[in-house]
Formats: C-alpha cells, structure tokens, sequence
C-alpha cells in the first residue's frame, strides 16, 4: 500500500443509533481522522440514505460484514457501490466462490459506476474471540493460525485485504506481503478498557507491527471529547 499519513490511517466506527450525534462525531473529527466506518447498528438504523446525509463525501469503510451465497454477496456488493465507498468487507469463512464473486462483482459495478473500485476486504477471525471461543465452534487451530489460513484464501480468491486484529498483523506481512491491506480493530490506546475486546494493541504497537488502517470506536467515540482523544492518537502514531 502507499504510504499513508498517521491521520489517513485512522477510520472512526460511527456505532450509534444516533443520526445527529453521528454527523456531530463526522463534523467534531473529519480534519484529524482519515475517514468514517459505518456497521450494522447505523446501517439498520439509518440505512444508505442516512449514511450519505451522514459521511458524504469523507472516506467510507462499509462495514457490513457479508456472509450469504456468492450470488446474494455479489448483489449485496452491487448495491454498496452506490454509496462510494473506499472499502468494503464480507466474511472470509463465506468461503472461495463467495469472495471471489464479491471481488468480480466490484470491479463490475465500480465500472458501470465510472468510480474508484472500493478495497474488498475478508474478515478473518472476530477481535472479540480467542484460541477457547474458536474451540468452542469447532475451528481448526490457534486464532492466529486460523487468520493466516483465511487471509490466504483471501487473497488466493482476488481480495484485496482483510480485517484482522492488531495480534496477527506481523505473521500476515509474511503471509500474504506488503500490499495486502490490514485493517485493524481491536485498537486500545493505553488510556482505554478493552471491553468486549480481547485481542488488541495501542495504536502506535498495530502501527509499528505493519497496520494499514486502525479501526477505532469507542476510545474515540466514547472519550468525553472526541476529537481531542482523535488527535492524542494521531500525536502517538506521529512518534511512530
Ligand atoms: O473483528 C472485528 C471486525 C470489526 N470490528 C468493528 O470495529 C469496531 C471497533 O470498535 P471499538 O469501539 O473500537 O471496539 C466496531 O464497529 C466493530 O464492529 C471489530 O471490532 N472487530
């Protein structure tokens, strides 16, 4: 990947029901950040029309987590695209077919659409599990085993990245090379509580490990003032 700036790295997860408290967090944080990620809570709240009146233009990670047969996650990627935006993601436990007809589905539709084609990125293992949940499911071996396993698969399948958590970003640079994409949850600036979080890092560690993109929520969101907590990341990530 191209270099990024320690400010470009940073995509803030708008988890909120909340459409007004939603565009003050983009309208508080735009210039310190590098862009916005939407998930399920906003999507279901607000759905396309609500991301748009809410992100507009800034960078947008569409994180919607796809898993469904690959003609169900192709449309579903069709669709995306009509929101613009800069990556997009579906599990990479969905399996080959489905990703590679998720990938051929963006080129598509970016064509039609004569826009950028969005990142498609394979969530590998939740950051929120660890070696006993995935145990607990009947998964073949350690998480961090299991991450390189769908990275590969991933990537072999036409992805273009993955989300993983800060813990498997080193063994993924050897795994799958520098311009992989690495999207990284599972960031705990030291000041922070992991919560329902278990494998995760501060972010200057992710960084130094080799992330692409942090994914930060709560440590942002959550801070009494947002955008002073944004730029305490981006002064920790300068000194990287
Ligand atoms: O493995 C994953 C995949 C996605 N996420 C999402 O990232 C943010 C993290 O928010 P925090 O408040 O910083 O924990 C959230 O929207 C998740 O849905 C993830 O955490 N782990």
């Amino acid at each position: 990947m191209s270099r990024l700036t320690p400010h470009e790295r940073v995509l803030v997860a708008l988890d909120t029901q909340d459409l007004e408290r939603a565009a003050a967090l983009v309208s508080d944080l735009r210039g310190s950040v590098g862009g916005f990620k939407i998930g399920k809570e906003f999507f279901t709240s607000h759905g396309p029309d609500g991301v748009r009146a809410c992100v507009g233009s800034h960078p947008l990670f569409l994180d919607l987590k796809y898993h469904d047969i690959p003609n169900t996650v192709a449309s579903a990627v069709r669709a995306a695209l009509h929101l613009h935006p800069q990556m997009l993601n579906v599990h990479a436990s969905g399996g080959r077919a489905m990703m590679e007809a998720a990938a051929e589905a963006a080129r598509e539709a970016a064509e039609d659409l004569e826009m950028d084609r969005p990142l498609v990125l394979g969530v590998t293992v939740l950051t929120s599990l660890d070696d006993a949940d995935l145990a607990e499911i009947g998964q073949q071996g350690n998480t961090a085993e299991v991450v390189v396993r769908l990275a590969k698969l991933a990537k072999a399948s036409g992805l273009d990245g993955v989300v993983c958590s800060p813990k498997e970003i080193a063994i993924l640079r050897k795994a799958c090379g520098p311009d992989f994409a690495l999207v990284v949850p599972g960031i705990r600036p030291s000041w922070t509580a992991s919560g329902d979080q278990k494998r995760v890092m501060t972010p200057a560690e992710a960084v130094a490990a080799g992330a692409d993109y942090l994914v930060i929520g709560r440590p942002i969101t959550g801070d009494p003032d947002p955008a002073s907590a944004a730029k305490r990341i981006r002064a920790e990530l300068e000194a990287v």
